[in-house]
């Protein structure tokens, strides 16, 4: 099987940053799993599905087809149906759509084929909450990131404040926080880092020196 960096964290870590660079500095392919969530959530609130409609989410799962196209100066571009919707994907509204239909197990089963067909050679970078406790669990690399609230709120509010979205730094905390009792606290592939991931808290690092991290890290295996 080719091999898997698996790159997990909480909302804000870094992890799509970090995972893109990492990708393009290998080669490999790249994963950004949490797109697929906010994708699914995006498709629901455009059609009206109700977040407890598990039924509806699984139809909606099943038939959802969705491309990334990752950058060399940007977050990776998401293709959802033939449609670009990157931005659409990332708004708070989205967010939290996602965050309430990821704890539903048969969501989640449903999503876990399209996960796993995007281990193609030369290799992938995957990144998200479970990938390296389920979705990749024999990953060669695991790698878990994390850093303050207070921190990866700020990182976000600048992140949508320089894309001109009107934001609120202690909604976006509030919001990060509760994400992450969400995520945690969930039966259903709960975000935590694996027995064998290397935990790194990049809320004094930058984005160079956490990408130096983890290819020393990569390099002594
Ligand atoms: N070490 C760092 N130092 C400074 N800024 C950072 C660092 N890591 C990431 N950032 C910035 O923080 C913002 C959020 O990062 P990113 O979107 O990669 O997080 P994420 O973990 O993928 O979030 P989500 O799970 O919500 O998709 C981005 O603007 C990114 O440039
Ligand atoms: N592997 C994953 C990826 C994402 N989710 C959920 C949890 C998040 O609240 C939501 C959006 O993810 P983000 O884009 O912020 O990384 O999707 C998950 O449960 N499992």
């Amino acid at each position: 099987m080719p091999p898997v960096l698996a790159l997990d964290g909480p909302s804000g870590s870094g992890k799509g940053t970090i995972g893109q660079i990492c990708a393009l500095k290998f080669g490999w392919h790249y994963l950004d799993s949490g797109a697929i969530y906010r994708g699914l959530a995006w498709l629901a609130n455009s059609k009206s599905v109700a977040a407890d409609d598990v039924a509806g989410l699984v139809a909606l799962a099943e038939s959802m087809s969705l491309v990334c196209h990752v950058q060399t100066d940007d977050v990776a571009q998401i293709e959802i149906n033939g449609r670009i919707v990157t931005d659409d994907l990332r708004t708070e509204e989205t967010g939290e759509m996602a965050s309430k239909i990821a704890p539903l197990g048969s969501v989640r089963a449903a999503l876990l084929a399209m996960q796993r067909r995007c281990r193609r050679t030369p290799g992938l970078v995957a990144d998200g909450r479970d990938m390296g406790t389920v979705v990749f669990p024999d990953a060669e690399f695991k790698v878990f990131l994390t850093a303050s609230a207070e921190i990866r709120a700020q990182r976000r509010f600048d992140q949508l404040k320089s894309k001109g979205f009107d934001v609120n730094l202690a909604r976006l905390l509030e919001s990060i926080q509760a994400r992450d009792v969400r995520d945690s606290s969930r039966a259903e592939s709960p975000l935590k880092p694996a027995d064998d991931a290397y935990v790194l808290d990049t809320s004094a690092l930058s984005i160079d020196e956490v990408v130096a991290c983890i290819m020393d890290h990569v390099n002594q295996r």
